[in-house]
């Protein structure tokens, strides 16, 4: 489909499977994750000229994260507040727009959302008061909608569903407020749930014995970013969150299945494999964003891989096994990480460094900090350079101590570590001289094949917080910094090649997509949640240094394309 005239065509399991360059289907691309297009119209050579095309305020604020998915020419976007748009992805022209009206008593402690599934004539978001909404993609109008949960309870969605095999896969957070966490599988005609996966091990089901006692009721490990999918073995991968309450004493034993990367039959959800990346986490090290599915050359021979660089700080392959099953196969630090003393080198179960574990009424320093050495902004990879893209965030470390919980109540936070410690948690790596410029943001790009760092962009006095996109045209596109960024690098040797400063800050996942024959990069502006409070946690860190600085929140959908006739065109 190459859309002279934009029209919505339909989404078949076959262009899913085998999607079309000129279209960005779902948030990475692709369902092995790789966030990666194969046009290459823009490239390193002629990026210069990249202008903006149109822009459209979102009518919103906060963190806008959500890939612009786009089809035959007709782009859809989710916002915070339950809100997706459609517009005519040449001219940004709007064609529909739609809000769920949230409980006015609803507090919401991550007011973002992570993007649209598009599958048959359909559109679907997982919502903040944790239902799924299926709009007709024409119209906008509500086809079925379908709550997973009470968010009375304390369950949310931030995530872009996955859709894969006539379902709508979606996962809860809540991982702060004692939930205990799933995945449902929507039948994507009707919303009726085909299958439910608890990421938290009952008592007997496999796993059930790594919780104590009743703390499974209440054991989090939410999941709030979509899935991937292997189409070949009918295998979706996830990553799990951080066990609940957040202090490991309160929950002894490896927690199953939080932290981890799992595989699970689309068809059924039955488990087929696992491989936890830490156990009984203490540090709010979510392992949410899913591994990518890459085929590694380890000495002539292609390895089939899932790669996940963690929150944990360490950048981890798998083996991922035509059954599902998931081996080991090497973890190293990508940024400063002071709590594993050592990594089992068959099994790749860390032991840890015991004056680094927090507890309750124990105070620990730890570094990379509770937002990890990358938190969920996705890696991008591209089969070019075959080199995987990191997000990262280094020289950063948290401190904090538990306290003791009192009973749970459903809907309220249930953490065991004060809000206001969490949001001041931030503390630079012992011996780094704050009162110089600091570098912490870093866009890494590393070669699977060796498990070496092949280059760095550092950027100074900012974290790095945003998804890569990478493409043919040897380039990788991000924003991420606190400066309101956005940026194309040579994906080849990481030499900045293109930025331009946009409205807000920039935490959206970049897409591509091509109408009459122009290519078109895409991104959202609009900045919030934890990117900003971990940027005012530096602002306390580098003071005075960034005491000016202002990263507005508005949110705007920004398209750009190469100055020429065909977008003079485009842009009327
Ligand atoms: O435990 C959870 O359920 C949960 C949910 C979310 C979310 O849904 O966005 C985040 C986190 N945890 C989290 O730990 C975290 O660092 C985080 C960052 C963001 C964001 O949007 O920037 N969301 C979340």
């Amino acid at each position: 489909y190459d859309a002279t005239a934009p029209s919505y065509a339909t989404v078949s399991q076959d262009r899913l499977d085998k999607p079309e360059p000129q279209n960005w289907l779902m948030p990475r691309g692709t369902y092995n994750g790789w966030g990666y297009s194969p046009l290459d119209q823009i490239n390193a050579k002629n990026v210069k000229r990249l202008i903006p095309v149109w822009s459209l305020s979102t009518g919103v604020t906060d963190a806008h994260q959500a890939a612009p998915i786009v089809n035959n020419g007709i782009m859809f976007v989710s916002t915070p507040q339950n809100r997706i748009i459609a517009v005519d992805a040449r001219t940004g022209d709007t064609i529909w727009r739609y809000e769920r009206h949230l409980p006015p008593d609803m507090q919401q402690l991550h007011p973002t959302n992570r993007g649209v599934a598009l599958y048959g004539d359909k559109v679907y978001m997982a919502t903040m008061d944790a239902c799924v909404v299926a709009l007709t993609a024409t119209t906008g109008k509500v086809a079925w909608q379908h709550c997973v949960a009470k968010w009375r309870d304390g369950y949310y969605m931030t995530l872009a569903p996955l859709a894969a095999d006539g379902k709508i896969l979606v996962g809860v957070s809540g991982g702060e407020l004692g939930i205990r966490g799933f995945i449902d599988a929507l039948d994507a005609e009707t919303g009726k749930e085909d299958w439910k996966f608890y990421t938290v091990a009952g008592p007997g089901e496999p796993g059930g014995d790594t919780w104590k006692g009743d703390s499974w009721k209440t054991g989090g490990v939410p999941i709030w970013m979509q899935g991937n999918y292997d189409p070949a073995t009918r295998t979706v991968y996830f990553g799990t969150g951080n066990g609940g309450p957040w202090m490991p004493d309160t929950r002894p034993g490896d927690n199953l299945f939080a932290t981890s990367a799992i595989a699970l039959d689309v068809e059924t959800g039955k488990l087929k494999g696992y491989h936890q990346y830490h156990w009984n986490d203490a540090w709010d090290w979510d392992e949410v964003s899913a591994p990518l599915l890459i085929d590694v050359n380890r000495n002539g021979r292609a390895v089939h891989e899932l790669v996940h660089a963690g929150r944990d700080g360490y950048l981890w392959q798998l083996q991922r096994d035509p059954s599902g099953k998931i081996g080991f196969i090497s973890g190293q630090p990508f940024v400063h990480q002071d709590v594993f003393k050592s990594i089992d080198p068959k099994t790749g179960r860390p032991t840890y460094d015991e004056a680094k574990v927090p507890g309750t009424n124990k105070k620990a320093l730890f570094c990379p900090s509770l937002w990890g050495g990358k938190d969920w902004p996705m890696e991008a990879y591209s089969p070019k350079t075959k080199l995987l893209y990191v997000p990262a965030n280094d020289n950063l470390c948290a401190e904090i101590a538990g306290e003791k919980l009192g009973p749970r109540e459903p809907g309220s936070l249930y953490v065991g570590v004060p809000i206001d410690d969490i949001f001041s948690s931030l503390r630079p790596r012992p011996g780094v001289d704050t009162s110089k410029p600091m570098k912490i943001g870093q866009l890494q790009a590393w070669d699977l094949s060796t498990g070496k760092k092949v280059w760095s962009h550092d950027f100074l006095d900012s974290a790095m917080w945003a998804p890569i996109l990478a493409t043919a045209g040897d380039l990788v596109f991000s924003g991420g910094t606190n400066d309101r960024m956005f940026r194309a690098f040579d994906a080849s040797n990481g030499k900045l090649e293109w930025e331009t400063r946009l409205n807000s800050g920039v935490e959206g996942t970049p897409s591509t997509f091509m109408v009459n024959g122009v290519q078109y990069i895409a991104v959202l502006s609009g900045y919030g949640v934890d990117a900003e409070r971990q940027n005012n946690g530096l602002k306390k860190m580098l003071a005075p240094r960034l005491d000016h600085q202002v990263v507005p929140n508005d949110g705007t959908i920004h398209v750009f394309a190469l100055m020429g006739p065909k977008t003079e065109t485009a842009s009327r």
